[in-house]
């Protein structure tokens, strides 16, 4: 079964929709909103993402390391990293798939297997966005918290490498100044092509609305309606958008485009 965010490819051609990759960056935006009110509903939990706290009996790290190392490699157990919409925080310790491959069409041009920044995003994600959403403390909930960042991150991560496709359809949209740009080695030429302000708008708008939304305290109190109370403050979703998930997607397209011909 084709999973639901899953880029629509064109089977006769092998190729990728702009359309297609656009509603599956939508449909993430769900899953991300959705994400951030779950891990806001824990205080920051500092302890987790210390190197030297000492949680885990037995192991060297973080508590929030070993849990996603832990569950990335049950993941690619099951085949998590078999798709080329998926990308591993820690690859290096990855185990094979123990469950057959049924995806056959590949989309994207094979140096995409290159493209991963996942270390930005966990930097990004734990010291940057976390502190503006959870609030400051310790409640000692560390087992769901690290659920709840895991949940985070691969939803984050997923949708910057998204931007994989989104460069793949621009560039078999317009192959003659894309190719131009790339053989120039011009990053910002690129950027700026790829670039829709337009676009970028609408996406922070809609996801400012979905934290609306989605995080409404709902009673049933027909005097205090509840309205105007959110789990997260839906602007900064709306800035999470802006300062960081958008850009890192940007850098995906640019870091795919200049190996596209290689
Ligand atoms: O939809 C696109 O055209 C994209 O490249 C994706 C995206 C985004 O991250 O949402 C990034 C760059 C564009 O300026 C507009 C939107």
């Amino acid at each position: 079964m084709v999973k639901a965010e899953s880029v629509s490819v064109n089977d006769s051609a092998s190729a990728v929709s702009l359309d297609g990759v656009r509603d599956a960056l939508i449909r993430l935006e769900d899953t991300i909103v959705f994400s951030l009110i779950e891990r806001a509903q824990y205080p920051i939990n500092s302890a987790m993402y210390d190197e030297s706290a000492g949680l885990v009996a037995g192991q060297r790290g973080s508590l929030i390391k070993f849990f996603m190392k832990r569950t990335e490699a049950l993941q690619a157990e099951a085949g998590r990293y078999e798709s080329e919409e998926e990308n591993a925080f820690f690859p290096d310790c990855l185990p094979c798939s123990l469950v057959p491959s049924r995806r056959s069409t590949s989309v994207l041009h094979p140096v995409a297997k290159m493209v991963n920044i996942n270390k930005d995003i966990w930097d990004v994600y734990i010291n940057r966005l976390l502190p503006l959403f959870a609030a400051q403390g310790d409640d000692g909930n560390y087992a769901l918290a690290a659920a709840s960042d895991l949940t985070c991150l691969q939803a984050i991560s997923r949708r910057i490498h998204y931007g994989k496709f989104v460069a793949e359809a621009k560039f078999l949209d317009d192959s003659q100044e894309y190719t131009r740009l790339i053989r120039a080695r011009d990053r910002n030429g690129l950027m700026k092509l790829l670039t829709v302000e337009a676009v970028e708008k609408m996406v922070k708008l809609r996801v400012e609305k979905k934290a609306e939304t989605f995080g409404q305290e709902v009673t049933l109190d027909p005097i205090n309606n509840g309205s105007g109370n959110y789990k997260i403050d839906p602007l900064v979703v709306a800035r999470l958008y802006e300062e960081w998930l958008i850009p890192l997607t940007k850098e995906v397209e640019v870091e795919y485009l200049l190996r596209r011909l290689d």
